[in-house]
């Protein structure tokens, strides 16, 4: 599904309104009437409802939920913290019919904020209506107190287009925040609703389409989605490993030998046919015993035990019999190694995944992609992208899409910005939100389990796009389903490992479910 700022958000609306006459009032209306339907399915008719509004539209939605609530004939109580003599023409025609359908409206202000501490607790639920996309500032005042006051009444509280306080742009809290337990967006979700913080607080998002021609849902124009899961090429019967991708490893040194055994394994584990590792040849007893599917190539080492720059010609002509080339998982830092990784990623010409110390290297000169002729991932974290554009991760951490977006298009390369719904971009602009995987991913090891994960879907028969989205996509369902099994606290990279298969299996047999699962539900 298309994921939407708020400039695109009101582009469309206007669009709505323009080109397909169907005015503000009426996407108001079935905006209002969405939260009330949720609310119905959700909570008893006898609950209590507080509708908190603001002084914009999204508080124009909250007095039109409060309306329809009250026509099934449940208890609402409106407070508007806003200035009535200063609201919008459509907004104050939504207050006049609340009030002639006797629906009670207290005025909210600086001076009575506080009653709402007592008052709250007493609703069963509440409609956070203070603010959607139109948030310019950090909440102050009475608004802030408002906020609190919903937060701290352990009532069910139901978001009216994005938990007032997240900046529906970076999912920031803007000062404070409402915590929801559901979240209905309308016409398309919020990219703020996706990106963490604002996905905590969020609670379980529902879209609602309001009406939105079909067109302007899937507009070209938006290029942003959730990562959906695609369905996974067939197996053929009378196939051999070779038909499932031959995969290139460089990775590992002395002091590191999880990382190239984690994503030389998970190639395979993930369906991929046929997985080399290059590597420090005295690592290479230990790592065939671990992982013996694996075929190894010995390479010569440095004094410090990582990969030699003597090696270069060797790989080189490893990667002419390889589908996909993986390079640094677990390399180190040494020098002599830097200068061959940096003369290795130009001249590899196969499709390319950077990971790990990889990524350290790279950064000392990201200009060397621009010659390779073959599609190439980063899968950096944030810590990892702090090196690369030389932002503070702090910032990186505030601006994951923007940042993703930016490196891809520098670069020329796909970007895998690693964390709580990883974002993936492309070079050509599109960007795609992850919802699978859990906190419990966030152990050593996971990303070379990834690595693995990308250049198995390569392997299978996924193009390279698709491979790097599914491979993202694959990784977290099998932490999932890891997490699942054994829970989240004991979760390593080798159990995230195991799971893949079984990520797999889910995925050719209950595609449909899957895919129910781990995208946005649209209420209807
Ligand atoms: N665009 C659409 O497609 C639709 C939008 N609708 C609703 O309209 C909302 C957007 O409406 P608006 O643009 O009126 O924006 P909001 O309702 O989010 O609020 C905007 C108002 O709040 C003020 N404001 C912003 N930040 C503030 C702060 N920190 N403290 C105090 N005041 C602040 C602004 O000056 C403005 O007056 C959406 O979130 C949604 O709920 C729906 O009515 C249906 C259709
Ligand atoms: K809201």
């Amino acid at each position: 599904m298309k994921v939407a700022s708020s400039n695109e958000i009101r582009l469309l609306d206007k669009e709505a309104v323009e080109k397909y006459g169907i005015s503000h009032e009426i996407l108001m209306e079935n905006a209002g009437a969405a939260v009330a339907r949720l609310i119905l399915h959700t909570a008893s008719e006898e609950d209590t409802v507080a509708v908190i509004a603001g002084p914009g539209n999204n508080g124009g939605d909250g007095l039109v939920c409060a309306r329809h609530l009250a026509s099934h004939g449940m208890d609402v109580h409106v407070y508007l913290v806003a200035d009535p003599e200063r609201l919008s023409e459509l907004v104050k025609k939504n207050l006049d019919r609340v009030a002639l359908a006797n629906i009670p409206v207290e005025k909210v202000t600086e001076k009575n904020v506080e009653e709402l501490q007592d008052v709250l607790p007493f609703y069963d639920v509440i409609v956070d209506a203070l603010f959607g996309t139109g948030l310019t500032r950090p909440l102050e005042g009475v608004y802030k107190e408002a906020v609190e006051a919903i937060n701290d009444s352990g009532s069910l509280v139901v978001s009216v287009d994005i938990p007032s306080g997240i900046n529906s742009d970076t999912g920031e809290v803007m000062g404070t925040a409402v915590k929801a337990d559901f979240t209905v967006t309308f016409g398309l979700p919020k990219i703020g609703l996706l990106l963490y913080p604002g996905a905590e607080y969020a609670g379980e998002i529902l879209v609602s389409h309001i009406s939105y021609p079909r067109s302007l849902i899937e507009d070209d124009r938006i290029k942003v989605e959730t990562n959906d899961p695609l369905y996974p090429p067939p197996r053929q019967p009378d196939t051999h490993k070779g038909d499932y991708g031959k995969a290139l490893f460089i990775a590992g040194s002395k002091r590191y030998y999880g990382a190239p055994m984690l994503a030389s394994r998970s190639f395979l584990k993930a369906g991929g046919g046929y997985s080399r590792l290059a590597t420090v040849s005295s690592i290479v007893p230990f790592l065939a015993i671990r992982a013996p599917e694996v075929v190894y190539e010995e390479l010569e080492e440095t004094s410090s035990g990582t990969i030699s720059y003597r090696n270069l010609e060797k790989i080189l002509k490893l990667t002419e019999a390889s589908d996909i080339v993986a390079i640094g998982p677990g390399i180190g830092l040494d020098d002599e190694t830097a200068r061959l990784v940096l003369e290795l990623i130009p001249r590899i010409n196969k499709p390319l995944i950077i990971d790990g110390d990889g990524l350290t290297i790279l950064a000392r000169d990201t200009t060397i992609l621009s010659t390779r002729k073959y599609p190439t991932v980063i899968t950096p974290h944030p810590g990892e992208m702090s090196r690369l554009t030389g932002k503070p991760i702090e910032e990186i951490k505030k601006s994951r899409l923007k940042t993703a977006l930016e490196v891809a298009q520098k670069l020329g390369s796909y970007v895998v910005l690693k964390g709580a719904h990883t974002v993936i971009a492309t070079p050509e602009g599109k960007a795609y939100i992850n919802l699978t995987g859990n906190p419990g991913m966030a152990t050593a090891g996971s990303g070379d389990v990834l690595v693995g994960a990308i250049a198995g879907m390569y392997g299978i028969g996924y193009g390279f796009e698709e491979a790097v989205r599914m491979g993202v996509f694959v990784h977290g369902l099998a932490g999932d389903l890891a997490a699942e099994s054994i829970g989240m606290d004991g979760l390593t990279a080798v159990s995230i490992m195991n799971f893949l298969p079984r990520a797999m299996k889910e995925l050719r047999e209950n595609f449909e479910r899957i895919y129910n699962e781990n995208s946005l539900p649209v209420l209807v």
